[in-house]
């Protein structure tokens, strides 16, 4: 699809503002992220070796959604590269760990897999704290699970800065629908991604499609973030220049390598 690659992602290390613009990014075409693109001040900071503390800051991911959606099954697809048909609920919690590396700087996320059903939910939400991006999963086959999307995104919010959390939505398990069945749940999501300021993909574990990509672009999206926030406390933005934080999904770039052996540069 000709997304250059100089984002990877580092082998696993083990088990493991809501942007102020964020929301104008619905589909895949849009969500690719080119070198040329990512944000002036990012790469020049990147290169200036001038993104601080950074590169030794995990960002934590929060996965939500009803049971059953696909939550566990997305990460480990990412992840692990696996897939598992059988039905296992998540008991509470779960997390991965994931070491990239963007624009030569070293940048992890932190997945964590939550319990979709409701006798697991309690434990679940107390480590919904701390999350510096919230994906919201549902089934494109199952119209009630996106409409309970709004119940995830104001438990995540409780125990998180509104302000400062970024958000995906994500509907998952595409290959079973047809190109009329999605379409139709498709124009529905984008409107609740919209109303809600998320950005909204569509995926399936099954097969991976678009499983890499998302993961790419949460990672560029929340280390573009953290590295403008570096460079406002340390007041290396210029003075009165505009900065956009994903208004402008092409002005984000992201790419990994899934393995080491698959590296690009
Ligand atoms: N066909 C298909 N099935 C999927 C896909 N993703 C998940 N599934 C199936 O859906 C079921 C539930 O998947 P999980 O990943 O365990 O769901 P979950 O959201 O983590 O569930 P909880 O932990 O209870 O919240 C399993 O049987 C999976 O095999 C997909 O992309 N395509």
């Amino acid at each position: 699809m000709g997304f250059q690659v100089n984002l990877h992602r580092a082998d696993r290390a083990g088990p493991g503002a809501r942007g102020a613009g964020l929301g104008s990014c619905f589909t895949k075409e849009a969500a690719v992220h080119t070198k040329g693109d990512f944000n002036n001040q990012v790469r020049t900071a990147c290169q200036e070796q001038r993104t601080g503390t950074v590169g030794f800051k995990i960002s934590k991911v929060i996965v939500v959604g009803d049971l059953a959606v696909g939550k566990t099954c997305l990460i480990n697809r990412f992840c692990k590269d696996t897939f598992d048909k059988n039905y296992k609920a998540t008991i509470g919690v779960d997390f991965e760990m994931e070491r990239f590396e963007v624009l030569g700087v070293p940048f992890s996320l932190q997945l964590w897999d939550t319990a979709g059903q409701e006798r697991f939910k309690c434990i679940a939400s107390t480590y919904y704290r701390g999350a510096q991006v919230v994906i919201i999963a549902f089934d494109v086959n199952d119209v009630a699970s996106l409409g309970h999307v709004r119940q995830w995104l104001e438990d995540a919010l409780k125990e998180n800065d509104p302000t400062a959390v970024q958000l995906f939505l994500v509907g998952t398990k595409k290959d079973l629908s047809s190109p009329a069945q999605y379409s139709r749940i498709e124009e529905d999501a984008i409107k609740i991604a919209s109303e809600i300021r998320a950005e909204y993909w569509a995926v399936s574990s099954l097969t991976g499609e678009n499983v890499r990509e998302f993961f790419f672009r949460v990672a560029s999206v929340a280390f573009e973030t953290n590295v403008l926030a570096e460079l406002e406390k340390s007041g290396s933005r210029q003075i009165g220049e505009v900065v956009r934080i994903g208004s402008n999904p092409s002005n984000l770039y992201a790419t990994s390598k899934k393995k080491q052996s698959a590296c690009c540069q």
